[in-house]
């Protein structure tokens, strides 16, 4: 991190500053800096990467959230992550996962997602023979808008000259995309498929991705992770997937541009209605040609534009969404011995009751990142990340021995849950663990009520709702999973080069055509009024 000066905080202006340094905002900040713009990153906490940080303790590297990784693949247009990565110079060493997630699901109902599609395909048939045709279509559906993403080359949709450009060069595949972009994998699965249980494991493949169940979950969204497993596959970074931000950072400062740590914005600077500049909580303030805000819709318009109106787009989008529930974590070491040895590194358990999968602690994802990559530990180890879904008004307003006392017993409970189901002798095991509550990732994410992300408030028309990039504030734009196409780490990446691209125009680094944006965007806007 360069060391900025006092007087050049007042009189440099950036071309864009971006508040928050998770992937989706470094993303935009590493391309426009590719792009030529001079950046500067304001991040609240110490390292870079949010949600898609790390953290370190006694000779362990802990993702702090994300470990399964999509678009992470050195083929086609969507490993975007690889393609982040490139702009800047960076390129990281990976470890293909053989299996995406090993399902431990109701009525002792077992499937591995592997790599290779066809023998996830045999494995799902072998479970449900008599749905062997509906398995084929509707995956097979899935291939199709997959296949339609991949061909594009992926920019700003909210910028007319590329826009229409592929339309121009890709009619079909964009036609497609057109034609999927309202409707939820659920229906486009009902159509095929009539086994309940069948339907039931659709639902839990798309709560992994989405934390709703497949009727609310975009068909475009399902498609790209159900397929891109298959396709690039689940690629894990050697040293984990901290080392994701770290490397986008280290371009960031390499192309000229520069972050600040502990640098905790507090307010949006407004000239005449437009973005301008950023004041931090120490009473620093810095200004740009454009911000772009990595923090959620909810705390970007909430907190940083207090005492604004609230634009009818914002309140649109709070209509349509709402907060998804935060989520509790577990962060253990364990014995290596309690594991057998063909042990997969993602599972997804949820016991006895389909209709718990969305319910606060009903189904429980782990990771064991290193079974893939066991630098990360010290040796005879392993690291244990469990989470399950969990809300903040549980954690709130307990006395600090109460709630330490609380966060034992729900832990326990849920380390005892996969003792029973997956790892007898689990709890003898255990050399080190750490809770975190809702608060935790409130307070460490910056994310209010520490929200895992935007979820439909009921059944959206796909991803039609979704806000893309820029806001009703002239030089404001959004970046991140309160973004078009939402939560995930390849689905930010993409808003991340989405909202580049559009800034870029903007300030005069890429072709803009000041006529054509006005009927897009207005277009856009109507479309996002009827969904
Ligand atoms: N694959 C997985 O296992 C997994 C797990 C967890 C999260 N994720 C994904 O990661 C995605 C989130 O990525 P993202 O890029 O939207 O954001 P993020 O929440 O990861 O990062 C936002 C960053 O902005 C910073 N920030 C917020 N407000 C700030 C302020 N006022 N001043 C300065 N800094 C501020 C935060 O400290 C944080 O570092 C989620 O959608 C989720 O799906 C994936
Ligand atoms: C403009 C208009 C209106 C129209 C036109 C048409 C067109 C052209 C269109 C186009 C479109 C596009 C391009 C789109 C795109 C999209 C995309 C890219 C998407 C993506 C997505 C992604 C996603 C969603 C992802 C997600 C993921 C996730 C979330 C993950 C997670 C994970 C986890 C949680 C893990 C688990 C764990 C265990 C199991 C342990």
């Amino acid at each position: 991190m360069l060391r900025l000066e006092q007087s050049e905080e007042k009189t440099t202006t950036y071309d864009a500053i971006v508040i928050g340094s998770g992937i989706g905002g470094l993303v935009a900040a590493t391309q426009l800096a590719a792009k030529g713009a001079r950046v500067l990153v304001l991040e609240k906490y110490v390292i870079p990467g949010g949600s898609s940080g790390f953290y370190e303790r006694d000779g362990y590297t802990f993702d702090v959230g994300s470990s399964v990784m999509f678009g992470f693949s050195d083929k086609g247009n969507l490993n975007l992550i690889t393609q982040a990565l490139a702009a800047v110079g960076c390129e990281m060493q990976v470890i293909p996962d053989p299996t995406t997630v090993h399902f431990h699901l109701p009525n002792d109902l077992s499937v591995r997602v592997h790599r290779e599609y066809v023998d996830f395909i045999s494995e799902l048939t072998c479970k449900f023979p008599h749905e062997k045709e509906g398995i084929k279509q509707f995956y097979g559906k899935c291939w199709q808008i997959f296949n339609a993403l991949n061909s594009l080359e992926l920019k700003s949709l909210e910028e007319p000259i590329y826009l229409f450009g592929q339309f121009f060069q890709k009619p079909l595949e964009c036609l497609t995309l057109a034609y999927y972009l309202p409707q939820n994998a659920g229906d486009i699965a009902k159509k095929f498929i009539t086994d309940p249980q069948l339907l039931s494991f659709i639902d839990a493949e798309c709560f992994i991705v989405s934390t709703v169940n497949a009727l609310q979950t975009p068909m475009i969204n399902a498609s790209m992770v159900l397929c891109d497993r298959h396709f690039g596959g689940i690629n894990y970074p050697v040293g984990g997937v901290g080392g994701i931000a770290k490397s986008l950072v280290k371009g960031l400062l390499e192309k000229g541009s520069n972050i600040l740590y502990k640098a905790n914005v507090t307010k949006i600077i407004l000239r005449n209605g437009e973005a301008v500049g950023v004041r931090l909580s120490d009473g620093r303030e810095f200004f740009s040609k454009t911000v772009i805000s990595n923090a959620t819709r909810w705390d970007t318009f909430g907190k940083l534009l207090k005492g604004t109106h609230l634009p009818k787009e914002e309140e649109n989008f709070q209509r349509i969404y709402v907060k998804a529930p935060s989520f509790l974590s577990i962060h253990m070491g364990v014995k290596a011995e309690v594991l057998p040895s063909d042990t997969d590194c993602h599972h997804f358990i949820l016991e006895n009751d389909w209709t718990r999968l969305e319910e606060p602690y009903g189904s429980i994802f782990l990771s064991i990142p290193t079974v893939l990559d066991p630098m990360l530990a010290p040796e005879g180890c392993h690291i244990m990340h469990i989470f399950t879904v969990s809300c903040i008004e549980d954690w709130q307003g307990l006395p600090v021995k109460e709630y330490e006392a609380k966060k034992e017993l729900v832990a326990d409970e849920i380390i005892s849950r996969l003792e029973k189901k997956l790892f007898p002798g689990l709890k003898a095991s255990i050399v080190f663990k750490e809770v975190g509550t809702p608060k935790t990732h409130r307070r460490y994410l910056a994310r209010d009520s520490g929200t895992y992300g935007p979820m439909p408030r009921s059944v959206p028309k796909g991803l039609l709702g979704m806000p893309f990039n820029t806001t009703a504030v002239d030089g404001l734009y959004c970046v991140g999973d309160s973004c078009f196409p939402g939560q995930g780490v390849i689905a930010v990446a993409f808003s991340g080069i989405m909202c580049a691209h559009r800034v870029a125009a903007d300030i005069g680094f890429e072709r803009k055509s000041p006529m054509l944006d006005a009927v897009l965007l207005r277009l856009l806007r109507w479309f996002r009024t009827i969904a």
